[in-house]
């Protein structure tokens, strides 16, 4: 579904990532992982179109996307939920989920797409006519999650979904990713919450200093000392 071939991206003369490739098939959890400025959301970035590589291609579904306008990229079927929980704090959480379909005009399909993050986000719907800047941290980052979904993305990249939640959270969070892979959705997740993105993905690519220094399956990274020293902290 996504086939990202020797891509280099620089921030002036400095390259964040260097001839990077990786690949994920549909219906995949994919995870990278890899320590602070490794280039995890330069990655990520660049595969939504809000960064343009130097050099590589960028394949999704069958077509060339690097350089494309990210809006295009997300018509296309790609969507990203952002690092940092970019939600609009003074607009509802109704309003933000309409945001997240700003793309679709079948408004029976959005009405139901409304109500199947409701249920996916039981908090969310307590709270459906709040203000989104009054939520806590956690219930913010299921909002950019939902508002991601709610472009109906073949392909969801999640950066840092984990980032800033109380452990019990985290839970929440990856098991909600769980359940949108088992409704349709691919997955490609970026994390530094090593331990947590290796329980539930399939696969992973380990960053470092801008190049991927391993992958596999997660459940053999997971038990590799090497990793378990490095990124699960012993
Ligand atoms: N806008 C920018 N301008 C210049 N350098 C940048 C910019 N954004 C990131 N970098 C640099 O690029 C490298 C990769 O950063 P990136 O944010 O992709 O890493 P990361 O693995 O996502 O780390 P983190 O988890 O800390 O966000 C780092 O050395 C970082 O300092």
């Amino acid at each position: 579904m996504l086939d990202v071939s020797g891509i280099s991206v620089y921030y002036g003369n400095i390259a964040a990532v260097k001839d990077l490739s990786l690949q994920v098939e549909q219906g995949e959890i994919v995870t990278l992982i890899g320590s602070n400025g490794a280039g995890k959301s330069t990655t990520l970035r660049t595969i939504s179109g809000l960064l343009k590589p130097r050099s590589g291609n960028i394949v999704f579904d069958g077509r060339k996307i690097e350089g494309m306008p990210a809006h295009d990229i997300v018509r296309l079927g790609l969507a990203q939920s952002p690092e940092g929980r970019r939600i609009f704090p003074r607009m509802s959480v109704a309003e933000n989920l309409d945001l997240g379909a700003y793309l679709r005009n079948d408004k029976e399909g959005i009405a139901e797409d409304q109500e199947r993050m409701l249920e996916l986000f039981p908090r969310l719907r307590e709270r459906i006519a709040q203000k989104a800047g009054t939520l806590s941290g956690g219930e913010q980052q299921m909002l950019a999650v939902a508002r991601a979904l709610m472009a109906r993305p073949k392909l969801l990249l999640l950066d840092e979904p984990s980032m800033g939640l109380a452990p019990v959270l985290v839970d929440v969070i990856f098991a909600t990713i769980k359940r949108i892979r088992e409704a349709g959705t691919t997955v490609l997740v970026v994390e530094q919450n090593a331990r947590a993105a290796l329980s539930v993905a399939d696969r992973a690519y380990v960053l470092e200093s801008g190049s991927i220094k391993l992958s596999g399956e997660a459940r053999a990274l997971r038990n590799d000392p090497e990793i378990a020293k490095a990124y699960l902290g012993g």
